[in-house]
């Protein structure tokens, strides 16, 4: 059952450029960042209620998904984070492939496993990682 509600765009021109660029292309267009593949997560404010489009590097493995809230080393977590561990459904359009899934919180050993993925994925996690003294967010996509 898609997510409903009102699309607010984000106040960050790039990332919301490139959001409906993807969407609107069936990921044709707009689906890489330095040459890394990107998706569109889509997620419900968490006050607000309205629907929120957040291109995220992509981290998949074996049909999971893992949203990573490093917004490039800030000392604060990406405000989707809030959504996400407010409402656990969200949407993830990874080309043109477009499904729900439901976002759970990695830590321990299984958080170890899938930071070593995303890395691998996106190497600048790593320095990302190491510009702030927060544990970066990661969140599991499973399938609904
Ligand atoms: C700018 C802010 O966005 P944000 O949710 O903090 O997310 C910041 C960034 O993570 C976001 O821009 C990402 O798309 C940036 N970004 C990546 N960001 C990452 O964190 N990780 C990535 O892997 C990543 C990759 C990426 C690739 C391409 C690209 O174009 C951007 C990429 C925003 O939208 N703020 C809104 C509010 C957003 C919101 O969800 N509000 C909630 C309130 C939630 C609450 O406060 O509880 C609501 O509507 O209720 C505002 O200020 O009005």
């Amino acid at each position: 059952m898609p997510l409903t509600g009102d699309y607010e765009p984000s106040p960050v021109g790039w990332a919301r450029t490139q959001a409906e660029k993807f969407e609107a292309s069936d990921g044709a267009e707009g689906n890489d960042m330095q040459g890394r593949p990107i998706i569109v997560l889509t997620s419900l404010g968490a006050k607000s209620g309205k629907l929120r489009k957040t291109p995220l590097m992509r981290v998949e493995h074996e049909g999971e998904y893992l949203a990573v809230g490093s917004l490039g080393g800030a000392p604060k977590n990406p405000v989707w984070v809030y959504n996400l561990r407010n409402n656990p459904h969200v949407e993830v359009q990874d080309r043109a492939e477009r499904h729900d899934y439901t976002a759970r919180e990695l830590s321990g050993a299984e958080r170890e496993v899938w930071w070593a993925r995303a890395v691998e994925a996106f190497p600048n996690y790593a320095e990302y990682q190491t510009k702030t003294e927060r544990v970066i967010p990661l969140f599991l996509l499973t399938r609904l």
